[in-house]
């Protein structure tokens, strides 16, 4: 009878009023009240101030980082939020994030699925690479990194350039950016990663396409971003996406295998066979010698051995973490190119004097490296546009930057946009100038960190580059490009503004160069 009574008593409309508030107290008490803390005096900016920009109507990252971080980072160079029970440290000292990326220790990368296992991110790729620290990320790193330390030929790209520059043909006038170069990024991934073809470019939409960008864009959703704890009772939409997961997983799971079968029947790869191998195949044969052999580290300690779900784990992590952030990087370079139409000739100029100017024509791997300087346009992009929006680490002991002690377990970033954008580091930084990155011009060191830096940059970062720098080749050497009129972008890139930064109704005026 007790228990009824208390059931009956809990399910009252004033107790669930009740709980409700208390709820919304805790809430608004974590996010307003922090406590002290004895740093030496950082200076404090409410977390509210840059959850309003984040989530203001017309969002624009810029406007977040010219009108709230910049300002407030100006004088000592690093501030303190408190957000969710912790305090959280933004950067952008150039020296200060040096120290961040270096000393890997101190500054660790938090691991998402020991802090908040059931957060969908956790839930896709569980321990992997991206967020291991100590002896399990030297673990990963000495069985995924052999297999990036490649070179990578102009043929990986060809068929998937075609498809780009018939969409792009076909459509012509107001084309959503983003959508072309997600499809682009997908289709040429899902090659290098897994040999496996995900028809994005082939505008079929498969299944399989599907749960890989329902996937991936569940993990870098801005709403679960902030606020994690919603990732514990998954409703609708989100639901589904968790479903999805699972159908990824057991796709991955089962290409594994047979890759792995199909390894054992062949034996050793050859030299030839291994330059030609997707990044999966290289993953399971190292992951094949480690579990005979063991991997060490450069002291020569035996490395814990990593299990067949870290390496399902680390492939899923390689489409997470080089999708996305390459088809972004692309759509802004794109933007910035359409701005500057002078910068887009002169690319086009310099690119018809190294493979011509026949329709078809297609950069050997020599031209390829030839036309390396076309990387100061594109390292401008990523200057003036990171697409990782902040680098964030977790202090393992007290740490001090200049005359500040950050607390333990306290969380530090690195704010690219507020690190890239400050005018002490880059002169005029609204301006679009690559010649910045021009080999006789010498920027602040680790002012320029859009791939990070130290042991934990971007794995992808040259492979990022190369795939940048070919779309780059075949769009200007294809076609003109300009904004339609109505495009805000004229005024205002509009953009995500957490996690990975997208622009925003993006559509760009392509005419094609050639008649065919
Ligand atoms: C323009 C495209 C890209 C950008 C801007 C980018 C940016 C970054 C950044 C900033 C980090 C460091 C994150 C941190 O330290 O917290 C990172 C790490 C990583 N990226 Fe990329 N990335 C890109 C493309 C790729 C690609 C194509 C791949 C794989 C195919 C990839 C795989 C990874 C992995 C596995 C890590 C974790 C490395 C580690 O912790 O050791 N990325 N990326």
């Amino acid at each position: 009878m007790l228990i009824l009574d208390i059931i009956a008593w809990a399910f009252r409309p004033s107790t669930l009023v009740l709980a409700l508030l208390a709820l919304v107290a805790r809430v608004v008490y974590l996010i307003l009240v922090p406590p002290k803390v004895n740093d030496g005096g950082v200076p404090y900016i409410p977390a509210l101030k840059t959850l309003y920009w984040t989530f203001k109507s017309r969002p624009s990252r810029m406007d977040l980082c010219t009108k709230v971080d910049i300002p407030a980072l100006r004088s000592t160079g690093i501030v303190r939020s408190w957000l969710w029970g912790r305090w959280m440290y933004k950067t952008n000292n150039p020296e200060y994030a040096r120290q961040l990326f270096l000393k890997t220790t101190v500054f660790q990368k938090i691991e998402l699925h020991n802090v908040v296992p059931y957060v969908f991110r956790a839930v896709a790729a569980g321990g992997n690479l991206m967020t291991e620290n100590g002896d399990h990320f030297k673990a990963h790193r000495s069985i995924v990194g052999p297999s990036f330390r490649r070179a990578w030929p102009v043929s990986t790209f060809r068929i998937h350039m075609q498809k780009l520059e018939n969409i792009i043909r076909r459509q012509g006038a107001a084309l959503d950016v983003l959508q072309a170069c997600r499809r682009a990024t997908l289709d040429v991934l899902g090659q290098i990663i897994m040999g496996a073809d995900f028809g994005a470019l082939d505008n079929t939409d498969g299944e399989l396409l599907e749960i890989c960008w329902d996937v991936v864009e569940a993990g870098i959703e801005p709403l679960y971003l902030v606020f994690p704890f919603l990732d514990k009772f998954p409703v609708g939409k989100r639901a589904r996406s968790f479903a999805n997961l699972k159908k990824f997983h057991r796709f991955i799971e089962s290409t594994i295998d047979a890759k792995r079968t199909e390894l054992h029947r062949r034996g050793k790869l050859s030299d030839e066979e291994r330059n030609e191998a997707d990044l999966l195949t290289l993953m399971i044969e190292a992951h094949e010698y480690t579990k005979v052999h063991g991997a060490f580290d450069e002291n020569g300690k035996l490395l814990p051995s990593m299990t067949s779900e870290e390496l399902r784990n680390n492939t899923i992590i390689f489409f997470v973490a080089g999708h996305d952030a390459t088809a972004y990087s692309l759509s802004h370079l794109l933007a910035e190119l359409a701005l500057h139409p002078d910068i887009q000739q002169r690319a086009r100029d310099r690119v018809i004097s190294v493979i011509g100017d026949k329709p078809d024509a297609f950069p050997t791997d020599e031209q390829l490296h030839e036309l390396a300087d076309l990387d100061m346009i594109i390292k401008e992009s990523m200057r003036k546009s990171s697409t990782v929006s902040d680098v964030r680490r977790q202090l393992t002991e007290p740490v001090t930057l200049g005359p500040y002690t950050l607390p333990k377990g306290a969380w530090v970033m690195v704010d690219m946009w507020a690190m890239q954008n400050d005018p002490r580091y880059f002169p005029d930084p609204e301006k679009f100038i690559p010649e910045r990155f021009s080999e006789s011009n010498h920027n602040v060191p680790f002012s320029w960190a859009p791939f990070s830096e130290g042991t934990r940059k971007c794995i992808g970062h040259k492979f990022a580059m190369i795939t940048q720098r070919i779309v780059l080749i075949m769009l200007v050497h294809r076609f003109t490009w300009t904004l339609p009129k109505h495009s805000p972008f004229l005024v205002k890139p509009l953009t995500t503004t957490s996690g990975l930064i997208s622009p925003i109704d993006l559509e760009i005026d392509f005419v094609a160069r050639h008649k065919h």
